[in-house]
């Protein structure tokens, strides 16, 4: 059935308003421009609050307000909006078996069950700790040599690293063989095909494009299956009864197992597994790295911001220890810095999600098979909803001011949803939270970041300013990298790093 605010017959509510202008092939693609959420904040001041556009031949509906989020995650979510849409690349790279784009059907189920009871749990993410400890150092490491050294570090690189030896490393056990193929994955995952939204050429699979994916997963499948043979022959040791010295059992191993298991409702399948190993990278590397670069760039902006988080870590932690994951249940700031963060630089701006079933949601139909857009950042600086939405002010967090105490980023408030909300929310919502905060909190422990300029001279002052200017992204980036000089700070617990 066409979908057109034309065509709507008599006894259907209209569907949402719409730019006049729809052009062939493209439909409205030409009012649009890359990072998406400022254009759809553009068309809603148009448009209204609930608006239809077409994404090439793909009906696109766009929502920016809490309330109209709760319609469609909570009120509507089980019938229509609890699916996603998928590209090309997603497609292929997860060997069609993304649990984040999968239909909400026994696959998901049985997957999205796993991965809450065996894999991201919280006590197999607490045995994997010690991992996760290290790789914190590994980042602190290279922050000190060159402390030692006055040298400039690319944080927006050491980041990167960061993110994927960690979700390596808890996934695989091993961070070596895939790094780098795992970053061109991300980037093409990253890269926006028009040739998804514009039908003729979608039917005839021209260009650069499918070439590309085609080279790159062509690229990770032998690196992959050389993962899994080398994870096989491990297990198989383990089995033998031989004591592995500095080898934790990782989510590859329990997937194996699984795998294996004939008593299990789903026999997962080689594929699959592979499917999840990239749905981990992509979800959670690129956002976690970037979440934290916006925090870090937010602090070096707002230095009193930093001194109260400096002071919340002497007064718990103290200078003789390093702060660890245990500690954040104890850094209410820390915590609320995070939250803030979230609110003003949400890492998927724009959260995706598809129709399954016609539905009328606030007197408008939304048709079947429609792209539905949440602009998340257009709400977390919403002043409707947020007091002096520009300014970056943590305690909004922690005081009792009505309406934004107590507001968390676990899907039921929703003019705070960095995560999403509903079935299909984010599962590792706490597990980036709690390693962003641990990052954050030894950094400031640790170190002051002298913010370097584009022309490499470090910036002092009121000039030690870093850009707020986002890039388009698998997730949204600052658009520059962050690069910065860091300085030990005296008495800090930088001294035990070399240990
Ligand atoms: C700061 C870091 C992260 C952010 C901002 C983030 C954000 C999101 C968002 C917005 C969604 C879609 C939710 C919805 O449709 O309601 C999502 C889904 C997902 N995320 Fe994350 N995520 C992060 C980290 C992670 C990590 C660390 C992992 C895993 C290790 C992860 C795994 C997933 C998966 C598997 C899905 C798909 C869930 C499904 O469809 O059932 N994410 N994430």
């Amino acid at each position: 059935r066409p979908f057109s605010p034309k065509s709507n017959s008599k006894n259907r509510l209209p569907y949402p308003p719409s730019p006049k202008l729809r052009l062939p092939f493209v439909g409205h693609l030409h009012l649009l421009k890359l990072p998406l959420h400022h254009s759809l904040i553009r068309l809603s001041k148009q448009y209204g609050p609930l608006y239809s556009l077409y994404f090439g031949s793909m009906p696109t509906i766009v929502a920016s307000t809490p309330e109209l989020f709760k319609l469609f995650l909570q009120t509507h979510e089980a019938s229509s909006f609890n699916t996603r849409f998928q590209t090309s690349a997603i497609k292929r790279l997860t060997y069609d078996n993304s649990v984040a784009m999968v239909p909400f059907a026994p696959y998901w189920k049985f997957i999205r069950k796993l991965i809450m009871n065996d894999l991201l749990n919280a006590t197999t993410v607490n045995k994997l700790r010690p991992l996760r400890s290290r790789e914190i150092r590994k980042v602190l490491k290279v922050l000190a040599n060159n402390s030692e050294s006055n040298k400039v570090v690319n944080v927006t690189e050491e980041l990167l690293k960061w993110t994927n030896s960690t979700i390596s490393m808890m996934m695989l056990g091993e961070a070596e063989l895939v790094k780098d193929i795992v970053r061109e994955v991300l980037k093409i995952l990253g890269e926006y095909s028009l040739s998804d939204f514009i039908w003729p050429l979608k039917k005839l699979k021209v260009g650069e494009y499918e070439k590309r994916i085609e080279d790159i997963f062509n690229k990770f499948d032998p690196v992959i299956e050389k993962v899994i043979n080398k994870r096989q022959e491990i297990r198989q040791r383990r089995k033998n009864g031989e004591v592995i010295e500095g080898e934790s059992v990782v989510f590859l191993d329990t997937l194996l197992e699984f795998s294996e298991d004939p008593t299990m409702e789903i026999k997962i399948s080689r594929d699959q597994i592979k499917g999840l190993v990239v749905d981990f990278f992509s979800a959670g590397t690129d956002s976690t790295a970037v979440a934290t670069e916006w925090a870090l760039a937010e602090l070096i902006n707002n230095p009193h911001v930093l001194k109260k988080a400096q002071e919340e870590l002497n007064e718990v932690v103290g200078k003789d220890r390093l702060a660890d994951e245990l500690d954040v249940a104890n850094l209410p700031y820390i915590r609320a810095i995070v939250k803030e963060t979230f609110r003003l630089h949400p890492p998927l701006p724009v959260v995706k999600r598809k129709c399954v079933q016609e539905c009328v949601v606030d007197n408008y139909t939304i048709p079947e098979g429609a792209l539905i857009l949440f602009n998340v950042w257009a709400v977390g600086r919403d002043p409707k909803y947020w007091d002096n939405p520009s300014e970056f002010r943590p305690e909004r967090f922690l005081e009792n001011v009505e309406g934004e105490q107590g507001i968390d980023v676990k899907g039921q408030h929703f003019q705070l949803l960095p995560f999403g909300s509903g079935r299909r929310m984010c599962p590792g919502v706490s597990l980036a939270t709690s390693g962003i905060s641990t990052l954050l909190a030894t950094l400031i422990q640790c170190f002051e970041l002298n913010p370097v300029g584009q022309q490499g001279n470090v910036l002092k002052g009121d000039d030690a300013k870093v850009s707020m200017e986002e890039r388009p992204g698998l997730s949204v980036p600052r658009a520059h990298n962050l690069m910065c000089v860091p300085v030990a700070r005296a008495g800090s617990p930088v001294n035990l790093l070399s240990l």
